[in-house]
């Protein structure tokens, strides 16, 4: 991507806690060293509302025990804001969860679009053995707010290693749905 205004980078270590298996992210942190793992190359032509910010994700692939390299991932922080991701390289998917603890799945690969609507919190995943490249665009005063996953445990699934090259969801039990009012105000806010 020429002409990016903006540029950043996630290490392992950045991902600290994400993890199922914590034993699994030091070892690797060990034997790897602080390797980044994803990195978001970005132009924000400026934050008004009627623009939109266009980039670059770049994910490595890898395991954390049995899962998936991923993405922080995030709500937007004017939740109603949308997203659209076409995949350029690699295969992946998108982890898509409603404030509700709706999960839903979106594979990308090569030529595909993915639409996340608003109000989804969403993750990427790296299901492959290659690194997963994929353009975004999202409008420009979207923010990106990452407390709304801290504050249930993290995101309802996870996606794990299923054989050779497959994946599944697997339930996490640190979940905490969110109440019925912090949806509500959530919604009250962008309205
Ligand atoms: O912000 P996170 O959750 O680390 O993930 C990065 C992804 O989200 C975005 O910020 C878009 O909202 C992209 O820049 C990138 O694809
Ligand atoms: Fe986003």
């Amino acid at each position: 991507m020429s002409g990016a205004s903006g540029h950043y980078e996630k290490r392992l270590s950045d991902l600290d806690g994400l993890y199922l298996d914590d034993a699994a992210h030091k070892a690797l942190l060990s034997e790897k060293g602080d390797v980044v793992v994803y990195e978001v190359g970005d132009f924000r032509p400026s934050a008004v509302a009627g623009d939109m910010i266009f980039g670059l994700t770049r994910m490595v692939p890898g395991l954390v025990g049995e899962e998936f390299f991923l993405t922080r991932g995030h709500i937007h922080a004017n939740a109603d804001r949308p997203e659209v991701y076409y995949g350029q390289k690699g295969h992946g998917l998108m982890q898509l969860e409603s404030p509700e603890g709706e999960t839903r799945i979106v594979e990308i690969a090569p030529q595909t679009v993915c639409y996340v609507p608003p109000f989804w919190i969403h993750r990427s995943v790296n299901t492959g053995s290659e690194e997963l490249v994929m353009m975004f665009a999202y409008p420009a005063d979207s923010g990106q707010d990452y407390g709304i996953i801290e504050r249930s445990g993290g995101m309802r699934h996870r996606v794990m290693r299923n054989g050779q090259n497959g994946w599944r969801l697997v339930d996490n039990a640190a979940y905490k749905p969110r109440a019925r009012a912090v949806v509500d105000a959530l919604m009250r806010a962008a309205a």
